[in-house]
This record gives C-alpha cells, structure tokens and sequence, in this order.
C-alpha cells in the first residue's frame, strides 16, 4: 500500500489547521483590507500548474511580507457562462480545502452573471477592494477576466500600473509538450488515462459518493460490492475495470473497481455506474461515503458468455490487486 502521507493527499486530508475561507461580499468587511499578494481562477482540480503558480505567488509574498490569498469562485464560472458545463475534478470544498493546504489563505467570490459582466476595474475595485489590499497579481499567462475574457494580462498590468498593482503572468508549467490545465487532466480520466491524470494532478484522481443499494448480487457471486452514487457534474472515468483506493471512515482499502455500467446488466436499472470491492473489508457500507482513487486501468469491462465466466473474471481482478496491495487499511485521518 501508499504511504499514509501519499493516500492523504490523494483524497485531499493532509490538512495543517488552517483559518477558514474568507466569502467575499458575504462576510463582514474588515476595518483594514490585508495587504497580499494574490492569484485568481477557479482551480479546478488544484493540480500542479496551480501549485505551481501558487508557490511563485507565496514565493513573492513572502519578499514582499504580504499575505497570499487565492481568489477563487463559487460556483465553477464554468457552471454560469456556458451552456454545457465541463464535468468537474475537484468538489468546492475539496477544492477549498486542496487550496488552503497549499499554504494560502483562499477568498471565495460568488460567481454571478453580474459578476461575469464585470470587467477588471469593477472586479478590483468594486469586488476585491473592501475585503483585500490586493498588491500583486499572479495568474497564468493566459488568464483573462471579465466579460469577453477582455481583461488579458497586459490590460490588468497597463490598469494596475498606475495604481501601485503589480500584474505578473507566468508561462504554463507543461508536462511534456503540453500545459498543464484542468481541461487536459479531465480529457485522460474520461480516456483511462488514470496515471498520466495523476502525473499531472500531482496526486491520484478520485470521487466521491454515497453507497446505495444495487441489484445486490456481488455477495451471491463471492464479492461484494459498494455502489457509490456519484453526484452529477463530476469527471468519471472511462468505463473498465480499475485498480485503486477507497476511504472510508478515515481508513484507505485497496480497491477492486468497475466503472460504467456493467456490460452484462446493462439494460437492469438498478445496476451501478460505479462499484469496488473494498479488499478486507468487513462490515455494513449502506448509507456510508466512500471516496474511490484511481490507480490504474487493469482491463476493459466486458460481456462474457456465462455469469460463471465474469465471476472468475472478477476474481482474477481482486486477486491481482490484492497481490500488490495486500488487504490490510491505512488510517489517513
Ligand atoms: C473488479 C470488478 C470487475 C468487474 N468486471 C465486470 C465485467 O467485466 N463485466 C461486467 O458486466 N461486470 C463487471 N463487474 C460488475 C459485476 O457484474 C457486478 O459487480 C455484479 O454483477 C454485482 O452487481 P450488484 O452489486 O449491482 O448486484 C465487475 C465488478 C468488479 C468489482
Ligand atoms: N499549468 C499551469 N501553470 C501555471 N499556472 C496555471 C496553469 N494552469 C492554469 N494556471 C493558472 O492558474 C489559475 C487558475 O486557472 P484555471 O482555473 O483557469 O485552470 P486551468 O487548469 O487552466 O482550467 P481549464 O482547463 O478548465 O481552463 C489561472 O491564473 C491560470 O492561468
């Protein structure tokens, strides 16, 4: 098995305490903004370009002797300007929490259609301004805000110039040729790329859910599982069967995963679109959540000509991933 460390920042709870996020235009205005430096966008998935960026962020900060915040949207903006929103990697409060355990303090700003209309000078000054004393600017290269993404760089950098605001737009950090973005990261977990989308997260991808009654067949077949009812809008992956992780009560399992509805019941409605055998688990899963980490894809999932057939399958799955990870839990929290 992982290291407790790695499987907890896999499912995000390598937690130092940290102060609780500051909700711009919700909380109270403070007396005197906080001098800071930040950096803006919406995070998904937290993964290492944003890490990237926030440790140059903290890096600056702490020359400067600012605080670093990272503004970020709640919801996804992505959810309000576009008709079909991407799946998403990461929840708001994993989001938040992956974040924070960067070492920023982290300002959530309500993502409205008012808001989007806004352009930089009604972001900084109108929306920033009474809960921040924003100093410096760190984003991507790329980033643009406001309405049309009209707010490049140069433009907040021109505007910000003025006013005593630095606007600093750093190149990408890339794996192999390609930048790292949260778009590239969703496009490998919908392919089954599950450990190019860990390379580049910097941690494995994971859901979350609540486990549900299914056609409850598993334990008659020799292995139960957990059918875990992932909320909509999350990024899933390819359908197959995987190799991974489940936490549940703070314990990490290894994991006997099916993604997609199985092959051989696909017309059954009851059947789950998600389901792991948690490997030495004992005990009742009903009503319990279990967040599921994929390690990698073992094989595609299929139809065989006998439930015979997909039982020994099944059992050939557990047995490998029980081999390399054995079938004992780690404690994460
Ligand atoms: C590791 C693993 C591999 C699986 N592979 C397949 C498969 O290749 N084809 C398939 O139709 N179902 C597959 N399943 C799903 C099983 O058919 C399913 O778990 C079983 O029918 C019990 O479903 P129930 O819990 O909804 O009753 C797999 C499940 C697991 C845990
Ligand atoms: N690879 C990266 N290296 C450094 N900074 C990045 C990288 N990717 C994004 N950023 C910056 O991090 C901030 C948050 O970015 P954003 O939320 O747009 O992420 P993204 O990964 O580009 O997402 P998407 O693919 O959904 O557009 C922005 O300032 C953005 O420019």
């Amino acid at each position: 098995m992982p290291s407790a460390r790695e499987l907890a920042r896999d499912f995000i709870v390598d937690l130092p305490a940290c102060p609780e996020a500051l909700r711009v235009g919700v909380d109270p205005v403070p007396g005197a903004p906080a001098p800071c430096a930040i950096a803006i966008g919406a995070f998904d998935g937290v993964h290492r370009g944003h890490l990237d960026l926030l440790q140059r962020a903290k890096r600056d900060a702490r020359e400067r002797g600012l605080a670093v915040v990272a503004v970020t949207f709640d919801p996804d903006p992505d959810e309000v300007v576009s008709a079909h929103p991407a799946p998403k990697l990461t929840s708001m409060a994993d989001r938040v929490r992956a974040l924070a355990s960067a070492g920023a303090g982290v300002a959530i700003v309500p993502f409205t259609r008012e808001l989007a209309a806004l352009d930089h000078i009604g972001f900084f000054e109108r929306v920033l301004a009474p809960y921040l004393e924003v100093r410096v600017v760190h984003v991507g290269a790329d980033f643009r805000l406001g309405a049309h993404g009209a707010s490049t760089v140069d433009v907040m950098r021109a505007w910000g110039a003025a006013r005593g605001m630095d606007v600093m737009g750093h190149e990408l950090l890339s794996d192999g040729d390609a930048p790292i973005t949260a778009t590239r990261i969703r496009s490998l977990i919908a392919a089954g790329d599950v450990c190019a989308a860990r390379r580049e997260l910097g941690r494995r991808p994971f859901v979350r859910g609540v486990v549900k009654r299914g056609r409850g067949q598993g334990t008659g077949m020799g292995f139960p599982t957990a059918n875990i009812e992932v909320p909509g809008g999350m990024q899933m992956p390819a359908d197959g069967v995987y190799a991974g992780f489940a936490l549940v009560d703070g314990a990490v399992w290894p994991a006997a995963i099916n993604a997609g509805v199985p092959p051989m019941f696909a017309d059954s409605a009851a059947s789950a679109r998600l389901e792991a055998n948690l490997i030495g688990y004992r005990g009742d899963l009903y009503g319990k959540t279990v967040a599921i980490a994929f390690d990698r894809l073992v094989r595609p999932s299929h139809s065989f000509d006998s439930v015979e057939e997909l039982i020994a399958a099944v059992n050939r799955d557990i047995a490998t991933i029980k081999k390399a990870y054995g079938d004992a839990s780690v404690r994460i929290a």
